[in-house]
């Protein structure tokens, strides 16, 4: 790069970047340049290209020769080490937010870079100052002296939001953000938005990554989209609606958002009753078989611990479950028993709970089901790749390879996969916990219709998140919790996202009121 035309004025230009991993080349000579301020939405089809392209910028993975980069008009040569990327003004606040939840909050935001006075000693209290202070730039009101752990899922966000900008040298750099938003409720979205548009108001670039595409409206006011590893457009987002971004993202119309709702509720298939937890208070519930119910709230409702409860994963206090003519104690209800009995389970983290990256596709999907391939005594692992790759395939999972490791398919191809574990054993009750976190519009598209077959097939179905759209399209009855406890219960026409959020933060507002009246 040898002019400011070639991008040595902006806070980043990357040009022909590619990388090829194998015989695959997933990205092909894509340039990217931000300007000072600029917040920039990358977006696009799962496994376009989104994350290796942040990985090269991170140094994780080295592109293929030929690419060039430069930060804040200096040049660096690639590959670029992880710490160069940071010296060099790049900073990264992954999905998984990668916060020590046993430490406080000053020591997450400044940890490695505490200032030390004279004999080596940390000057604990001007320390949490700077750190107090920093909070406040960014309009964070968290005690710095909190335990992460006491700290709910937005404000966690910020804090690793907060403690990327430290990074950064003052007004300047680039702050990279990989779909921070995952688990947030649009409510909650807005105060990380504030947080960034600050930062952006001082001269930080901003590349923001989702597939939440009403957040990239919101906040981003210039779009880059990628499509099968190449770089299509990068266009202003103004006077661009929803629609418009999808066709780009696509290369063509989507007819629908959402597939219609057939199945119909029918006798029931679970009932819970009396269900505590961590946070869920004495909650019953029933699920009819063909049945899709959302459960939603705040973060710290409870209503992301039912699920797991109703699995045997989530340590029940006290309650019971009926399938049928099977009772369980909740509280010694085990996931090995909950799966025998025809209960899956989808977890929302997936690279700690739902899969293990390191092994196959096909050792992950053929899990729970490894008895169908057991041949005098042995895996028949010929039948069971065969069986896999035949799935994977009609779940449209993207390459269709049941021999790549679980890690290397892309988020949203990853969690297509990780469903088809479960649907392969038709379960009576199958439990969703942010089912359509990472995955892209048309992918989730399919896969909802995949939950919609499953109920059409029989199965009472149980989604828990915070997306309220999808909820409002999706289910025969919505359940609102606040602070445990079951507060609100929407069916039929009365579903709409507007009411599921009224009634999540009017839950509040009933629960302090039903409080006030036991006083
Ligand atoms: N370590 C790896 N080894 C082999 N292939 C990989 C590896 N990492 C990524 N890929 C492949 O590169 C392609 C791009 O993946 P990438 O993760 O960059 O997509 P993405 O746009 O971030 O998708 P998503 O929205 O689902 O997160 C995919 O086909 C993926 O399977």
């Amino acid at each position: 790069m040898t002019s400011a035309a070639d991008g040595s004025g902006s806070a980043l230009a990357a040009e022909r970047i590619s990388k090829t991993f194998g015989a695959v080349r997933v990205l092909h000579d894509v340039d990217l340049r931000l300007a000072r301020g600029e917040i920039r939405a990358l977006v696009g089809r799962n496994g376009c290209g989104k994350s290796t392209l942040i990985k090269i910028l991170a140094g994780v993975h080295a592109p293929d020769p030929g690419g060039r980069l430069a930060l804040g008009g200096a040049e660096l040569a690639l590959p670029l080490g992880a710490a160069q990327a940071r010296a060099h003004g790049l900073a990264f606040v992954h999905q998984d937010l990668a916060l020590e939840e046993e430490a406080s909050v000053v020591d997450n935001l400044l940890v490695g870079r505490f200032a030390t006075a004279a004999g080596g000693r940390i000057p604990w209290r001007r320390e949490r100052r700077r750190a107090q202070e920093a909070l406040a730039r960014f309009g964070v009101d968290v005690d710095v002296r909190a335990q992460l752990r006491s700290l709910s899922q937005v404000e966690r966000a910020l804090v690793a939001i907060v403690r990327a900008l430290l990074e950064l040298p003052g007004g300047g750099g680039v702050l990279v953000l990989d779909e921070p938003t995952a688990f947030l409720p649009a409510e909650e979205v807005e105060r990380l938005f504030a947080a960034v548009r600050t930062a952006a108001a001082s001269g930080t670039a901003v590349l923001y990554v989702s597939h939440r595409l009403e957040e990239v409206l919101a906040l981003a006011s210039t779009v880059t989209i990628l499509r099968d590893g190449r770089h299509i457009v990068t266009r202003s987002l103004e006077g661009l609606g929803k629609e418009q971004l999808v066709e780009l993202i696509l290369g063509q119309r989507l007819e629908a958002f959402y597939p219609t709702l057939e199945a119909s509720a029918g006798a029931p298939v679970l009932r819970a009753e009396g269900i505590s937890g961590r946070v869920v208070r004495d909650l019953s519930l029933t699920l009819g078989g063909g049945e899709i119910v959302g459960v939603t709230g705040l973060g710290g409702s409870g209503f992301d611990e039912l699920p797991y409860l109703l699995a045997g994963a989530g340590g029940a206090s006290a309650g019971s479950i009926s399938l049928g003519e099977q009772r369980f104690d909740a509280s010694t209800l085990d996931p090995a028993r909950a799966i025998a009995a025809g209960i899956a389970l989808l977890p929302a983290d997936r690279r700690r709970q739902s899969g293990v990256p390191g092994l196959s596709v096909a050792a992950n999907v053929s899990l729970p089901a490894l008895r169908r391939f057991a041949r005098a005594g042995r895996i028949d692992r010929r039948a069971e790749r065969a069986a896999v790759g035949e799935l994977i395939e009609r779940l449209g999972v993207t390459p269709p390879d049941e021999r790549l490791q679980l890690g290397q398919l892309s988020g949203g191809n990853q969690q297509k996969a990780l469903l088809g574990k479960w649907l392969q054993l038709e379960p009576r009750v199958l439990l969703l916990h942010e089912p359509a976190q990472g995955v892209d519009v048309a992918a989730k598209h399919e896969l909802m219709a995949r939950f919609e077959q499953a109920a059409e097939r029989g199965a009472g179905v149980l989604i828990a998140s915070a997306e309220h759209e999808d909820l409002a399209h999706l289910c025969h009855r919505v359940l609102v919790l606040h602070g445990g406890c079951l507060v609100a219960e929407l069916s039929g026409a009365e579903i709409s996202e507007e009411r599921i959020a009224e009634l999540s933060f009017g839950g509040l507002v009933t629960t302090i009121e039903q409080e006030a009246a036991h006083v």
